[in-house]
């Protein structure tokens, strides 16, 4: 099981992220967000650049182009499309970068009419609670809706995950669970992390899971 932080701001915390094992550090490339990381002092960028950590950027329809020159700058490893890109769009930077499509799932949505034009031009795809935001809200959904559909790609779970969740990620099992995506819920403000929390969610995901051998590749 991975486990991905969102919205980390400074270097020190990446830095400090990557020490603890965590998989991937999210960075919140969007203006409009309460944790973005923008904007970057080339110095900085050059020290995000050289950080070793996997980084994905997180998008709300950026221009492709932009996202293309991000990708090459700082080194990143997926970009996580969380606005309303198109199936089109997607397949325009795959060759270039790993894709996470984000879907954003609300009591009624049909998954599997959601997912299925995004099938074939993305890497992974992310679950995220519907909210009148795109994202960073700290509300969950109802996995039970996954379970529900035909997902048959690789996901990140997110929406709301927090400190007193690992019993329900417990029980939770689907075949083509990738990665624990978490944000907001970790935060003593917004794009700060209490890394001492995110330590112990990290080591006690994975104590839990050690029986688990799930998309651990
Ligand atoms: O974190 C944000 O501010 C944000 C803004 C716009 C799009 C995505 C954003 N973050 C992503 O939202 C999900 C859920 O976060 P939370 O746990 O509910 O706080 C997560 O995947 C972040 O990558």
């Amino acid at each position: 099981m991975k486990l991905k932080v969102c919205g980390l701001t400074s270097i020190a915390q990446m830095e400090r992220a990557h020490e603890l094992g965590v998989d991937y550090v999210g960075l919140v490339l969007y203006a409009g967000s309460k944790r973005s990381a923008l904007p970057f002092t080339e110095a900085a960028a050059d020290e995000l650049e050289r950080v070793g950590i996997s980084k994905i950027g997180v998008y709300v329809n950026e221009d492709a182009a932009k996202v293309m020159a991000d990708t090459e700058r700082y080194n990143l490893t997926a970009v996580q499309l969380h606005g309303d890109e198109s199936p089109e769009y997607c397949a325009g930077l795959r060759d270039r970068v790993n894709i996470i499509k984000a879907f954003r799932i609300g009591a009624d949505t049909d998954i599997d009419a959601l997912v299925a034009p995004y099938h074939a031009v993305c890497d992974y795809f992310l679950f995220d609670t519907r909210t009148e935001d795109y994202g960073g809200s700290g509300r969950s959904f109802d996995w039970k809706l996954l379970e529900k559909a035909l997902v048959d790609k690789l996901f990140f779970l997110s929406g709301g995950i927090g400190p007193d969740d690992l019993e329900k990620i417990r029980s939770f099992y689907h075949p083509f669970l990738y990665c624990i995506d978490i944000n907001s819920r970790f935060e003593t403000e917004p794009g700060v992390k209490d890394m001492a929390v995110v330590a112990t969610f990290l080591s006690e995901l994975h104590a839990s899971r050690s029986g688990h051998v799930q998309n651990d590749h």
